[in-house]
């Protein structure tokens, strides 16, 4: 199945971005490439709101959020209340990810991980399904915190 799949990063991460975008063109995915594209230095804030704001908007199904260590890019992702964003750093994580939390957006630290450890996270990210069930209520309590006990 081919997604519509939305990648960002910062310098730290431009070139594992780019490895990325091109593997999944390959693949027969739609990417929409918001940047970073060299080694210049910038500010990965810029780059995560970019991507939340493709998550809010539609323009893409998926995101992949890349920086130095994925920390900074994940936490600017987040900001935005349509994403929900998972730093994972192997497959497992990358699948709960989905099956449990439904994350439409996955961080990757391309300082912490190599680009086949990298692919191995996307590739069980983009072939996991969401469980539903009791799932549901969790994560609609994400978007609404105002249904949770105080
Ligand atoms: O946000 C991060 C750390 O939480 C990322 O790893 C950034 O890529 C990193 O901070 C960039 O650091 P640099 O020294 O400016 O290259």
């Amino acid at each position: 199945m081919s997604h519509r799949i939305a990648l960002a990063s910062d310098h730290a991460a431009y070139g594992m971005k780019a490895e990325l975008a091109d593997w999944l063109r390959a693949a027969g995915h739609d990417v929409l490439d918001l940047g970073t594209n060299g080694p210049e230095s910038v500010d990965y804030p810029d780059y995560g709101y970019r991507l939340g704001k493709a998550i809010e908007t539609g323009e893409a199904t998926f995101g992949i959020a890349l920086c130095g260590s994925g920390i900074g890019i994940s936490i600017a992702v987040n900001r935005n209340p349509a994403a929900r964003c998972a730093l994972v750093s192997e497959p497992l994580s990358a699948g709960l990810a989905r099956e449990h939390n439904d994350a439409n957006v996955i961080a990757l630290g391309a300082r912490m991980i190599g680009i086949e450890m990298a692919k191995a996270c996307v590739t069980q990210f983009l072939e996991t399904a969401f469980l539903g069930d009791r799932h549901v209520r969790r994560v609609e309590k994400l978007s609404n915190p105002e249904r949770s006990p105080a």
